[in-house]
């Protein structure tokens, strides 16, 4: 992979399509070089938010994924496509059986043993969600950043005691959740992936430095790009099947 880049936030109620090159190349340093439409890149999408969906489908070279795309058996209708990408592709990169912990908007955990043997999971709201939910919906309470380092549990500010709470509790349900995986599924690899896996990595790092953590951490990869790895798996069998008729 050469290079990612997040996008500005693009806030659907305000924006309207691009019509032009120069205003898709505000949204991505891969146009910079493309003198006409014609010469754009293809852009492989996939998306669990509709308005999204139809705003990267206005892109004129877009492949946009849907469920009969990813080579796994969904474990129920609803489940995730970005869930389902994942989990395809950690399957893929690193062995089954598998745990994914995607830490994007919301938090999700997934698993599975084979990619027709997915055994779903567990949704929670992400660290920024959490963070928001409380000043948003409090009379009282602040927005806050994100500190670099674990606070201390027990706090005298309003601002380090929602880091404490928000952080704290979310880095032992995820040491809970690795824990219980890999009591079951003891030769499993568990891979953390999402906007915000570094800063939790840091932190969950931070959290076993006391105690005997470490061994369990030791089993978790960091891969932040994993959906966009996973889109390039999809193009390349994609590529090897035209190739084969
Ligand atoms: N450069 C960035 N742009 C947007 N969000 C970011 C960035 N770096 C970290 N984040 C964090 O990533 C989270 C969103 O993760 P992401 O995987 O992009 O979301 P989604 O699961 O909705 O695709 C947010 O909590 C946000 O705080
Ligand atoms: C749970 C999700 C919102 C997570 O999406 P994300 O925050 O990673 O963009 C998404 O996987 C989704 O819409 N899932 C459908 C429900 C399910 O998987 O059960």
């Amino acid at each position: 992979m050469a290079q990612t880049w997040d996008t500005c936030h693009i806030e659907m109620s305000q924006t309207r399509f691009p019509a032009t090159l120069e205003e898709w190349q505000a949204y991505s340093p891969a146009l910079a070089h493309c003198s006409s439409t014609v010469n754009m890149p293809e852009l492989w999408v996939i998306s669990v938010v509709p308005s999204q969906t139809c705003f990267w489908q206005t892109y004129p070279r877009s492949i946009v994924i849907t469920a009969t795309d990813i080579p796994i058996q969904y474990p129920y209708e609803t489940f995730g496509l970005d869930r389902a990408l994942s989990i395809w592709t950690a399957g893929t990169l690193y062995q089954w059986p598998v745990f994914v912990i995607d830490a994007g908007t919301a938090l999700t955990y997934t698993g599975a043993l084979t990619p027709t043997d997915c055994l779903g999971g567990a949704i929670l709201p992400g660290l920024g969600l959490q963070l928001r939910s409380l000043s948003q919906s409090t009379a009282a309470l602040p927005t806050i950043a994100l500190p670099q380092d674990l606070p201390s549990r027990w706090s005298l500010t309003t601002d380090i005691a929602i880091q404490s709470g928000i952080l704290h509790t979310l880095v032992s349900g995820i040491i809970d959740f690795i824990r219980a995986w890999l009591e079951q599924y003891p030769t499993s690899q568990i891979v953390l992936t999402g906007g915000d896996a570094e800063t939790l990595y840091r932190y969950l790092l931070q959290a076993s430095k006391p105690k005997a953590v470490p061994k369990l951490l030791d089993r978790v990869i960091l891969q932040p790009q994993l959906q966009g790895i996973g889109l390039l798996h999809l193009r390349q069998q994609k590529s090897d099947r035209s190739l084969l008729f």
